[in-house]
C-alpha cells in the first residue's frame, strides 16, 4: 500500500526536477529560456560572485523576502494556507537559508547534500515540487522589484540557476524518502512539569519511527498549526520518546507543550535529523558538554553508551544548571551512573563561578584526545568548542547541532558564521533547519 504511494509521488518528483532541469524551461520575463544546472558541472563560484556583487541591489534581503512571500500569495492565495499565522520565524528562516546557499554555492557537493536532507525534512509541510517552481516566478518578481532599473539579468539568471539547483536537491531529497510518512503522529502519554517552565514529555508514536541516539526531531501541536520547532529526543531509540521542553517565551510551540499540553494529546513529528550522534567505532574516550536542557542529547547518547558498553572507553559528562534545582532529570542521571563504572560526571552550577561549565572544562588535565558531544545553549557550545579546538580536538571531533538563525553578512566562501570561529565541517553547523531546544 505504500508502495502503491510513493510510486506516483516518486514519478512527479522525477518529472517536476526534469522540468526545473530542463533547458526549455522559461523563466518569466524577457530572458527567459536558460538551461538548468546540472549538478554534477555546477559552476556554482562563478554564479557565487555574480551573487554577491551585485547584492546591494537586492539589499535588504528582508524586504526582498517581503516583496517574495507577497507576490507568492498574491498569485496563488491557496499557499497561504501552507504557512503558519505569524510569518516572523519563516522571513528569518527563508533569510538564513538564502545566505546558506550563497556562502556555500561554491562548494556544491556540500550544498546539494545539506538540500537533500531539507527536501526529506520539507515532505512533512506538504511542500509539492509544482510550488518550487511558483516559488521561482515569484522569487524572480521579488528581485526586479527590489532591484529596479539598475538589475543585471545575468545575476537573476544566476539567482535562478542557484535556485534551481538548491530545490533540484530537495526533490531528489523528498523523492528518495517517498516511502516514508513525511509526519509521523505520536501520542502523549505522560506530561510532567518539573519546573513551572520546564515538562518532560513521553510520546508513543502511532507508526513506526527509527531515530538515532543525539538527533532531533521537528514538533508541531495541533495548537499552533503549521509551526514547527525541533527538539532534541532525549532518549536512545527503544520504543517511547522523550522530548524535554523549556518554554522560552509566550505563544511559541514550546509554550503549547509545557502548559497545554496533557496526556492523550496527539502531536506531529517531523523527520529525525543531526550528526551529533556516536561513531560506529568508538576508539576514543568520549567528553559530553550538557547545559540545561542541553542534557536532552547527553542522556540519549548516554543511553546509547550503556546499551553499547564502551569497553576500555572512559566518558566524562560535564553537565550544568543555573542551580541544584536546574538538575531537573538528577534520577535518570543516578540512574545512569550505577550502570556505568566507565561513567565519570561532574555537575556544576553557576554558584560554582563566573562560566562554570568551561572553566570545568578547563580545570580537566586533558582533553585533547576524544570526541567531544556539546549540547545546551549556543553560547556555551561556542565556548567549549572554542577550548577544545585549542586543546587540539579537530574539527570533526568536536559534534553539537546547528547554531540557532540569525542575521549575519554573506561571505563568499569559507565556514559559516558560527559564533566562537570557525566550526567542525562534518554537519552543517548554522542551517536554515529548525535549531533544537
Ligand atoms: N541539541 C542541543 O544543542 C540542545 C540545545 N538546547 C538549547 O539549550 C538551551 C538550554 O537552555 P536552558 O535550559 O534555559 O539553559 P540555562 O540558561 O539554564 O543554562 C544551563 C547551563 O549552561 C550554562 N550557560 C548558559 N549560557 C552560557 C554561555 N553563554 N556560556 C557558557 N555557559 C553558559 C549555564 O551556566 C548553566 O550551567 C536552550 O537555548 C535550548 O535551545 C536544548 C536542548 C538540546
Amino acid at each position: 500500500m505504500k508502495d502503491y504511494h510513493a510510486l506516483p509521488a516518486r514519478q512527479e518528483a522525477m518529472r517536476l526536477r526534469q522540468q526545473l532541469l530542463s533547458p526549455a524551461q522559461p523563466v518569466t520575463g524577457p530572458h527567459a529560456g536558460h538551461a538548468g544546472p546540472d549538478p554534477h558541472v555546477y559552476d556554482g563560484a562563478a554564479d557565487q560572485a555574480l551573487i554577491v556583487r551585485d547584492l546591494p541591489a537586492v539589499a535588504p534581503l528582508a524586504t526582498l523576502i517581503d516583496r517574495l512571500y507577497h507576490a507568492m500569495f498574491t498569485r496563488h492565495p491557496y499557499l497561504r494556507q501552507l504557512f503558519p499565522e505569524s510569518m516572523d520565524f519563516q522571513r528569518a528562516h527563508l533569510e538564513h537559508a538564502f545566505r546558506f546557499a550563497i556562502e556555500h554555492l561554491d562548494r556544491p557537493a556540500e550544498l546539494a547534500g545539506f538540500c537533500t536532507r531539507l527536501g526529506s525534512g520539507h515532505r512533512r509541510l506538504g511542500v509539492l515540487p509544482a510550488h518550487y517552481h511558483v516559488f521561482e516566478e515569484s522569487l524572480v518578481e521579488a528581485l526586479r522589484a527590489t532591484a529596479g532599473e539598475a538589475w543585471e539579468r545575468e545575476t537573476e539568471r544566476a539567482w535562478v540557476r542557484m535556485h534551481r539547483f538548491v530545490t533540484g536537491a530537495m526533490i531528489d531529497g523528498a523523492a528518495g524518502t517517498a516511502r516514508e510518512p513525511g509526519r509521523w503522529r505520536a501520542t502523549v502519554v505522560r506530561h510532567e512539569l518539573r519546573a513551572p517552565d520546564l515538562a518532560v514529555l513521553r510520546l508513543h508514536p502511532c507508526e513506526p519511527f527509527h531515530h538515532r541516539a543525539g538527533q532531533y526531531v521537528p514538533v508541531q501541536s495541533p495548537l499552533l498549526p503549521h509551526t514547527w520547532r525541533s527538539y532534541t529526543l532525549a532518549c536512545a531509540p527503544a520504543g517511547d520518546l522523550e522530548l524535554h521542553v523549556r518554554c522560552v517565551a509566550a505563544g511559541g510551540v514550546s509554550e503549547a507543550l509545557v502548559t497545554r499540553t496533557a496526556p492523550g494529546d496527539e502531536l506531529h513529528l517531523g523527520r529525525p535529523d543531526g550528526d551529533t550522534v556516536l561513531d560506529d567505532d568508538l576508539d576514543r574516550d568520549v567528553l559530553i558538554v550538557a547545559g540545561g536542557t542541553g542534557w536532552a542529547t547527553a542522556r540519549a547518547l548516554l543511553e546509547e553508551l550503556v546499551r553499547r558498553r564502551p569497553l576500555g572507553r572512559t566518558v566524562h559528562l560535564f553537565v550544568g544548571a543555573r542551580s541544584a534545582a536546574g538538575f531537573y532529570d538528577d534520577a535518570a542521571l543516578t540512574r545512569l551512573e550505577a550502570r556505568a563504572p566507565w561513567l565519570r560526571v561532574t555537575r556544576v552550577t553557576d554558584a560554582d563561578g563566573p562560566d562554570p561549565l568551561p572553566a570545568a572544562l578547563l580545570r580537566h588535565a586533558d582533553l585533547s584526545d576524544r570526541t567531544a558531544y556539546l549540547s545546551g545553549p549556543a553560547g556555551l557550545v561556542a565556548t567549549a568548542a572554542a577550548l577544545l579546538r585549542r586543546a587540539g580536538v579537530p574539527d570533526h571531533r568536536i559534534r553539537h547541532d546547528p547554531f540557532p538563525v540569525g542575521p549575519g553578512p554573506v561571505a563568499p566562501s569559507g565556514p559559516p558564521p558560527a559564533p566562537g570561529g570557525s566550526a567542525a565541517r562534518g554537519a552543517a553547523r548554522t542551517a536554515p533547519a529548525g535549531f533544537p531546544g
